[in-house]
């Protein structure tokens, strides 16, 4: 049978198959850049043009209260919080997970007197680190970087913070969150993962694992649109104690008192700044929505199929491609990366016939599954494109090879 053939069969069998259609995805498109930003949701335009029209342009300020835009943030945290292994009133959707990156940082700092150094791995995605040089630059905290298998021993008595990505953005590998957490615990430091490449497509346990914070974007498997709000998580266990430098009067227990002194809000409402964003957040809401509907349960189940039925054919027909992802499917998150010096010119090649997916500096080429609309037709498609492209050096091409502003 070929391989389109066997897609079309697994195709058939899939009980996702319906949700595809829940999604504008362009005519001649194969979508493989969901974990960057996820597709529209149909659904998305027309809850946008209600946003707009009626609560906006009818509702006026008064849909503060009439259209409960004021506890948007929370509402739309509570609904992610399952879905993260967390308890509704620990997760909020608010500001982009590079700001709740560093409000976090900074509370654990304050969590943790008498220690400085913030624990992360070389090659975490840059905001996270960046933030951290942010606060080191203030003589607040020190960076401290150690390579995967070493960052155990690196646990000292100075680590206030182990902070992780729980899929790596480049090459998918997933770190044990329940074995990390427990390490770091042992050794007196509090844990903050950044779920951005697993929050909505991965079963992530904050709870079980006994996580402290958690940040991820509301832009990639949530299907929020570009500069969705991110999410934020912090333990029960915490609130008390929390902390953060972002004193805004949203965070005030009583912003409409207009007291002179901040007083914070209880538990994760005191994350909050500025005034919420109500047009993402009411897009980051359906996405949110349909993920829910889906269960991480289903989703995961056909991300492994998607990104195994990829990965074993390529490994039969291009042997040389060097996979950068792990082979166990359980050890990785929804993505596939291969390592390849024109690895650039290959991905603009796959752009040129149509198949989207992406490529890291320097060599790396990646492609998500998203799960709620990825088809194994597609995966089929691009399978043969890449092979083709690769064996006739299709990439070969000076058009292929002109870097552009955004990768
Ligand atoms: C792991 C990770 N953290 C953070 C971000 C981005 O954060 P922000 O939405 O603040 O740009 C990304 C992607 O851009 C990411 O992959
Ligand atoms: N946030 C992005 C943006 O504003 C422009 C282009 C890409 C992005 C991304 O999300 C990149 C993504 N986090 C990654 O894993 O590569």
């Amino acid at each position: 049978m070929s391989l389109l053939d066997q897609a079309k069969q697994l195709d058939a069998g899939d009980a996702l198959r319906a949700y595809r259609d829940r999604f504008d995805l362009p005519e001649g498109v194969i979508y493989l850049d969901g974990n960057s930003l996820g597709a529209l949701p149909k659904a998305t335009k027309a809850r946008i043009a209600e946003v707009v029209e009626q609560e906006w342009g009818e509702g006026l300020i008064r849909s503060w209260n009439s259209a409960d835009w004021i506890n948007l943030p929370q509402r739309v945290g509570g609904k992610i919080a399952p879905l993260i292994g967390a308890q509704p009133h620990e997760v909020i959707a608010c500001d982009s997970t590079s700001v709740n990156l560093s409000k976090l940082i900074a509370a654990a700092l304050h969590m943790r007197p008498g220690r400085k150094a913030i624990l992360s791995e070389p090659g975490n995605f840059p905001t996270d680190i960046y933030m951290v040089e942010g606060l080191e630059a203030q003589g607040l905290a020190t960076r401290k970087l150690a390579e995967r298998d070493a960052l155990i021993d690196a646990l000292d008595d100075d680590v206030a913070l182990l902070m992780l990505t729980h899929v790596h953005y480049k090459t998918g590998a997933m770190f044990d969150m329940a074995a990390l957490t427990k390490a770091a615990h042992d050794a007196g430091a509090l844990v903050l993962w950044d779920l951005s490449h697993s929050g909505g497509a991965l079963p992530v346990e904050l709870n079980k694992c006994n996580a402290d914070f958690a940040v991820g974007c509301g832009y990639k498997y949530f299907n929020g649109g570009p500069g969705a709000p991110a999410y934020a998580y912090v333990a029960e266990q915490h609130h008390g104690d929390l902390q953060q430098p972002l004193t805004g009067w949203m965070g005030h227990a009583q912003p409409f008192a207009f007291d002179d002194d901040y007083a914070p809000a209880p538990g994760v409402d005191r994350l909050l700044a500025g005034t919420p964003p109500i047009l993402g957040l009411s897009a980051l809401e359906v996405g949110v929505d349909m993920i829910a509907e889906i269960g991480i349960d289903r989703l995961i189940a056909k991300s492994r199929a998607l990104s195994e039925f990829f990965r074993q054919e390529l490994s039969d027909r291009l042997p040389d491609l060097e996979l950068v992802s792990p082979t166990d499917p359980e050890q990785r998150g929804s993505q596939i990366s291969f390592r390849h010096p024109e690895a650039y010119a290959i991905c603009q090649a796959l752009i040129a016939r149509g198949i989207i997916g992406d490529f890291r500096d320097p060599d790396i080429l990646r492609f998500g599954f998203a799960p709620a609309y990825v088809a194994f037709e597609d995966v089929a498609m691009a399978v043969e494109a890449l092979v083709e492209i690769i064996k006739a050096g299709e990439w070969d091409q000076a058009e292929f090879k002109e870097r552009a502003a955004v990768t």
